[in-house]
């Protein structure tokens, strides 16, 4: 399979810790990565490193074949980047149909920059005899976005017209998913999109995301619940202290004991989560899983 994303060396440091050292990605066109590590392993820093969020200190990211390293979050939405934050991000006072449109608003034709020459020319022109066209194509876009939310179930679609502040804290994040999906992305990094749910909620999630990987997206994921990154991941790439220390399928991960140690090593694999979720896959991390605090 081609690679959609290459990351060479990415390195970032905050004062005198290095957050990520070196690490090196490939994901390719339709695979399903999950990135895993003890708490503060990195995982979160090199998301904003590849998202456009953060600046590297060194190292590459390629789209493609293309070298997006440091574009901005905007210039990557227009290369069809999606994401989803650790702690959920939506508008509070926009509703939910409004939170899943912004995700799409890249894809606007009014969004998007007019010809680099006859550009001013161009827009006046739509300005002046395609007036409806905005109109036209937000329609359209409201139906997209109506399909979207009915992959949530009754969670999301008769709530659309209401304001994200008044949402339970599991449908917020469902919104941030389907606002990701509204960009119609070429890759979806989601960051602990089961994080405070419960193991319906997370259940409900997990479908949700391998309904997405059957449809061919490609998705990288960080997720302490390590039951759904072993059931759902193609591979696994394991971080600690900011390093890869392990990559491969999830029948070889879960018995290296380099993650092993890594995970004892830290006494944590994620907090509540894991337990909330139920079964950590395999035994030997089920013992660490349950024998942290
Ligand atoms: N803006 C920042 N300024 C200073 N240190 C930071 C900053 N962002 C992250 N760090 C530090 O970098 C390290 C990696 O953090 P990061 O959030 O990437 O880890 P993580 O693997 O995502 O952890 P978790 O699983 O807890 O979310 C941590 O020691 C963290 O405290």
């Amino acid at each position: 399979m081609p690679k959609l994303l290459e990351v060479r060396g990415l390195v970032r440091r905050f004062g005198g810790l290095t957050a990520v050292d070196g690490i090196d990605l490939d994901v390719a066109e339709g695979e399903m990565v999950s990135v895993i590590g003890p708490n503060g392993a990195g995982k979160t820093t090199l998301f904003n490193l590849v998202t456009g969020l953060d600046h590297p200190d060194d190292g590459s990211v390629r789209l493609a074949g293309e070298d997006v390293t440091g574009l901005a979050p905007e210039a990557l939405a227009r290369r069809r980047v999606a994401r989803t934050f650790q702690h959920g991000r939506v508008f509070g006072n926009l509703t939910v149909m409004d939170n899943v449109l912004i995700g799409a608003h890249t894809r606007l034709k009014v969004a998007r920059p007019g010809w680099p020459i006859l550009g001013a020319v161009a827009e006046l022109g739509r300005a002046l005899f395609g007036v409806f066209e905005p109109a036209v194509e937000e329609y359209a876009l409201k139906a997209e976005a109506r399909e979207i939310l009915k992959l949530f179930g009754d969670r999301l679609l008769p709530r659309q017209d209401q304001p994200a502040y008044s949402l339970s804290y599991a449908n917020r994040r469902r919104v941030e998913i389907a606002r990701a999906l509204a960009l119609k992305p070429r890759i979806l990094f989601l960051d602990e999109p089961t994080a405070g749910m419960n193991p319906t909620e997370t259940n409900e999630i997990m479908e949700i995301v391998r309904g997405l990987k059957a449809t061919g997206l490609t998705i990288v994921l960080i997720e302490h619940k390590l039951d759904m990154v072993m059931r759902l991941s193609d591979r696994i790439v394991v971080m600690d202290d900011g390093a890869r220390i392990a990559e491969g399928p999830p029948s070889a991960v879960r018995h290296d004991p380099k993650v092993i140690a890594a995970y004892l090593g830290h006494g944590s694999v994620g907090g509540a989560d894991d337990r909330a979720a139920g079964a950590v896959a395999e035994p030997r991390l089920k013992a660490v899983a349950g024998g942290r605090a």
